[in-house]
């Protein structure tokens, strides 16, 4: 089936640059990449090897479709990461030489967001407007708030730490305090999730006993605790819109109707939440191209068991799968080790890889004496690389099995003046007390029913203890309403009795639409200008009560005059500053008096007030990337795990990440380090469950075929843990290369 939909009018000139820009498009494919982005006629897998060009060939296959005069938003195309939607978006702008408006590129997070905004459909699933989206260390703290009071289940889960400790640890030291277990529960919860188990299921079959513990104790509690405060996890994200499929049907009518060609990257890495979400949209559509590659599966941890790319067949009718083996990426040398290396695996569906690229370099294989000694030395390699051999440092990676293993590097790369960019940094950037306090202002600007940023900005306000905080949150439920009706009610009731007053209130807060976000998506002619917030936005439509409700506010709160002050003063700016653009930001928090709430906060105050003031600007320089404050709290809500450094600082940067990160991209030389048994292949996973040797491989697997020209693999005999000297072998993947 091909669109009925002509493309729109276009110049002469730009006609001719489209024409070109399509046959470059083409030419420069192979013939079997070519016949994948004409293929049409039945669900199809590209089943492609390692730097085979399937990045290439799908985002390819996309841009067809669009020159092909196929509307944008008739195409849904899930990515792996924001950045390969972005990189997708950008390929077919440049061939439609136009801007490519009211696209569905995205990754299963971010498409699910969008989806639950549309029509407020989040409220089928009891959520309201501007809920809150929580990252890893937020569900954290949630879990340790639910768990404050409860001893006997702390207990339970202290138990259960000694046990695995007094088991598992082989180098024991003294002073070893079991402690909750926190983070692994946010691990175990999110990988429910992705193993599609709700928290009101019957208990599952097969669960260890960790996760029992866990299932019967704690899921429950913490999802009830997050729809109360109007919270979600990235897991919900995905989960909420199946449950949402399969209970209303009508509204996974419209996007099947809407979709009518399905494109999906990584497809050996989909878990059984991102499988049924996917089957459920592409129903019976036949329009369906997918490409993956199953040595690539490094998600087991995640969930990702590799069903839906081994057997594909099964679960389309006539599917049809098309093979990618011509390697455009590495040297013969580096496609061979790659090649010994991954044929010791047994789950495979197996591919004939080849190149026709040169021989290139021998792999360098050394042995240090102490991982000290392995660090400086990579080092030096690299600087010699760089300063003798012109090298642009962007083309150097360290790739590390762990995060922990790649900021052992760092100290060595600063002392040695090298760039260096470490993807994981960017993560704890956003965690820095004062830029989460900054996003928590700028967060209210955008969305002013966000009871959680209200909460953490709160208690930060000069004369606002944690009482006051209690009581406003606690006078928000009673009135069933925001804090932020609150709030106004306070600052703008001059006298600030405690008399009820009457306020157009949120309600049920039901935004106004003008036309139905579903009708749009079936007649895309109605959708009118690129300033509708339906469109491109991950969070809800925009919500300013248009109802005549009147509610009746019974506020029973008395701030004294420095509280009212300060509050009259945020809710003022706010008002003031709620539609301004990004670059305006600094003047707001510097209105707001947000420098000043910095100097005395006590959680903050003992840290250099100029390296403060540093990082907040830091924040601001990211939002200045950004059209308006909505693109921007979206973008930190969710892509805040990707990073955003700027393009200028990232060509001038090595790149230091773990092989994990490194999915999808290459370099000319790549470092290898810490090859030793127990760090690669790792012995554990992080729940403590021995880890999968097949899995390691295959990490092992994408680390190497990341290179272009050059590998160095290297190990260490010893290093120290705990006082204590540790003796290493050398990774048995070293043999097998
Ligand atoms: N037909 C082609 N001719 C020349 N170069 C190509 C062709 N197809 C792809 N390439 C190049 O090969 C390299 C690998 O392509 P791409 O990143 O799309 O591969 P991939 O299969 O997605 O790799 P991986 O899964 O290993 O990350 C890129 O530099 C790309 O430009």
């Amino acid at each position: 089936m091909e669109s009925s939909v002509s493309s729109p009018k276009a110049s002469p000139n730009i006609k001719r640059i489209k024409s070109q820009k399509i046959n470059d498009l083409l030419k420069n494919l192979n013939k079997e990449q070519r016949e994948a982005i004409n293929y049409n006629s039945s669900p199809l897998l590209i089943l492609a090897g390692v730097g085979t060009g399937k990045t290439q060939t799908l985002m390819s296959k996309y841009a067809h479709l669009i020159s092909k005069g196929v509307q944008p938003q008739k195409i849904l195309a899930v990515t792996f990461t924001n950045k390969a939607a972005r990189e997708m978006e950008k390929r077919a702008e440049s061939i439609t030489q136009s801007a490519l408006r009211f696209n569905w590129i995205g990754t299963f997070h971010s498409l699910s967001a969008r989806m639950l905004g549309f029509d407020q459909v989040y409220e089928s699933v009891e959520l309201k407007v501007d809920y809150h989206i929580l990252n890893q260390d937020k569900q954290r703290k949630q879990i340790r708030k639910i768990l404050k009071d409860q001893k006997g289940t702390k207990d339970l889960f202290l138990a259960f730490e000694q046990k695995m400790f007094s088991l598992n640890q082989k180098h024991q030291y003294r002073g070893f305090k079991p402690s909750v277990p926190y983070a692994k529960m946010v691990s175990c919860i999110d990988k429910f999730k992705n193993r599609l188990l709700f928290h009101d299921d019957d208990e599952p079959k097969g669960l260890n006993e960790f996760e029992r513990l866990v299932f019967l104790n704690v899921y429950t509690e913490y999802q009830e605790s997050l729809i109360s405060e109007n919270l979600v996890d990235y897991g919900d994200l995905i989960l909420y819109m199946v449950r949402i499929f399969r209970q209303k049907p009508e509204i996974l009518q419209k996007y099947r109707e809407q979709f009518e060609y399905i494109l999906v990257d990584e497809v050996q890495d989909l878990n059984l939440l991102q499988q049924e979400w996917l089957k459920l949209i592409i129903g019976d559509n036949k329009q369906f191209t997918c490409v993956g590659d199953d040595d690539q599966m490094i998600y087991g941890f995640r969930g990702a068991g590799g069903d839906f790319i081994l057997n594909f067949e099964q679960h389309f009718q006539n599917a049809h799968i098309i093979r990618l083996e011509q390697n455009y990426r590495s040297t013969k040398v580096i496609l061979t080790h790659a090649n010994n290396l991954i044929s010791k695996n047994k789950k495979r569906k197996g591919k004939n890889l080849w190149t026709e690229n040169n021989e290139g370099e021998p792999a360098y294989i050394n042995e240090f004496q102490d991982v000290q000694t392995e660090i400086d030395q990579i080092c030096r390699q690299i600087k010699v690389l760089i300063q003798k051999q012109n090298v642009p440092p962007n083309q150097i990676a360290i790739l590390t099995r762990t995060n922990q293993e790649g900021r052992e590097f760092e100290k060595q790369l600063v002392m040695d003046n090298t760039p260096y960019d470490l993807s994981s940094n960017k993560k704890q950037f956003l965690k820095i007390k004062e830029v989460e306090l900054a996003l928590y202002y700028i967060t209210v600007l955008e969305k002013q029913y966000d009871d959680f940023a209200w909460k953490h900005i709160l208690d930060k306000i000069p004369g606002f203890g944690k009482d006051t905080c209690k009581k406003i949150d606690e006078c928000a439920k009673e009135n069933k309403t925001s804090m932020f009706d609150i709030l106004n009610n306070l600052a703008q009731n001059e006298q600030n009795q405690s008399t009820p007053t009457i306020k157009k209130a949120s309600g049920k807060r039901k935004p106004a639409m003008p036309i139905s976000a579903l009708e749009k998506w079936a007649n895309p002619k109605l959708i009118v200008s690129k300033d509708d917030s339906t469109e491109g936005s991950i969070s809800s439509p925009k919500k300013e009560p248009q109802d005549n409700v009147r509610k009746i506010l019974k506020v029973d709160i008395k701030l004294n005059k420095k509280q009212k002050e300060n509050l009259s003063r945020l809710m003022k700016q706010r008002e003031i500053f709620k539609n301004t653009q990004t670059k305006m930001l600094v003047k707001y928090l510097t209105n707001i008096g947000f420098y000043e709430h910095l100097a005395k906060n006590s959680n903050i105050k003992e840290k250099d007030p100029v390296k403060c003031q540093k990082n907040v600007q830091s924040l601001l320089e990211i939002a200045e990337a950004f059209d308006d404050i909505k693109q921007f709290v979206d973008h930190i809500a969710l892509f805040s795990q990707e990073g955003s450094g700027s393009e200028e600082s990232e060509s001038k940067s090595i790149k230091l990440m773990t092989i994990h990160s490194s999915k999808g991209l290459e370099f000319d030389h790549v470092f290898l380090p810490f090859w030793v048994q127990g760090k690669m292949p790792v012995e554990f996973q992080r729940d403590r469950q021995a880890a999968d040797i097949e899995e390691e491989r295959r990490c092992a697997f994408v680390g190497i075929t990341r290179a272009r020209k050059s590998i160095h693999i290297s190990h260490h005999q010893m290093s120290d843990n705990n006082y204590q000297t540790i003796q290493h072998r050398q990774s048995v993947f070293l043999k097998e290369i």
